[in-house]
């Protein structure tokens, strides 16, 4: 009997692998302006498998920022749901969304008042549940974690190189050991060799943390180099999400000049490097 009991416990506990780790049913993202309204997405339906990397790729304005925020519980879509681990974000209090669902905005998004330690730490701190020598200690675990030296701690954030503000800002995403993982373009504004060593980094945290990723991203090697599918945005909804290598052979004008136009080349390139990971 107790046998059984600790078994329920268990289950309920221990993530089912059939469970998607994201499933946005039927979402519509409407803005409403003095004089119109403007639908941004419209059914849009996704699902996510744990650990995948999926990326989201669309035009500019499609809306992939806004789903993201939507995804982290920052925003709410004017209707259809979006369920984590199989539970509706809506039900989940504040507390309960961040320990799922970690963010790397756009830019870092660091407050410039804080060192990187307290930038770390905020949301751990914010819990106000924790001793703050934990605090202290797990933010400087997860500093490590993404590279970042113990020196680091104090610096402020307009001392670090770009690449250490995406690894701060990263750490911080991590900081509540969230399961799923959101990036906004997570190498954009790097140079060359800080993108490849930051892609490197996601790669191996993706794989040690056993983490679910999803990801928007412009940069072609970024994007082959990291992702298991794509889905790809237009017409205010989700068109396609497969391999990579079977987006590229989607027939739709905005697939072609995605990965076929100029940037074609490229993205035929990055097919033959990469040929085990898509
Ligand atoms: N709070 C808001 N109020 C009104 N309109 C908004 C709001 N947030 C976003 N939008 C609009 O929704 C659309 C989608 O924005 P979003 O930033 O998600 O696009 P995106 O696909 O990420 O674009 P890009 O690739 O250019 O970054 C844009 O037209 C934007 O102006």
């Amino acid at each position: 009997m107790e046998d059984l009991k600790d078994r329920r416990v268990a289950s309920a506990l221990e993530p089912d692998e059939d469970v998607p780790m994201v499933d946005i049913r039927n979402l519509w993202t409407i803005f409403r302006h003095p004089d119109r309204r403007v639908v941004i997405h419209k059914d849009l339906n996704l699902q996510v498998k744990r650990g995948e990397v999926m990326s989201i790729v669309g035009g500019s304005g499609t809306g992939k920022t806004v789903l993201l925020r939507q995804m982290l519980g920052l925003e709410r879509p004017a209707r259809g749901e979006i369920l984590i681990g199989g539970r509706p974000l809506q039900k989940l209090d504040r507390r309960g969304a961040s320990s799922r669902v970690g963010m790397l905005f756009q830019h870092g998004a660091l407050f410039s008042a804080f060192t990187v330690l307290e930038n770390v730490a905020f949301p751990l701190r914010e819990l106000k549940t924790l001793p703050p020598r934990l605090i202290e200690e797990a933010a400087l675990v997860k500093l490590q974690m993404v590279g970042l030296k113990p020196a680091d701690a104090d610096k402020m954030p307009s001392e670090l190189s770009g690449g250490m503000i995406k690894r701060a800002a990263l750490a911080r995403a991590l900081i509540m050991d969230p399961p799923l993982l959101l990036l906004d373009e997570p190498t954009a504004g790097l140079d060359p060799d800080s993108s490849d060593a930051f892609v490197n980094l996601l790669r191996s945290l993706h794989r040690e943390l056993a983490l679910t990723v999803i990801m928007v991203t412009h940069d072609l090697d970024t994007l082959f180099e990291l992702s298991t599918r794509i889905a790809v945005l237009a017409e205010q909804k989700v068109i396609v999400t497969a391999r990579p290598r079977d987006v590229i052979a989607f027939r739709h004008p905005f697939v072609e000049e995605f990965f076929l136009g100029e940037r074609g080349q490229r993205a035929m390139e990055l097919l033959r490097e990469y040929p085990f990971a898509i």
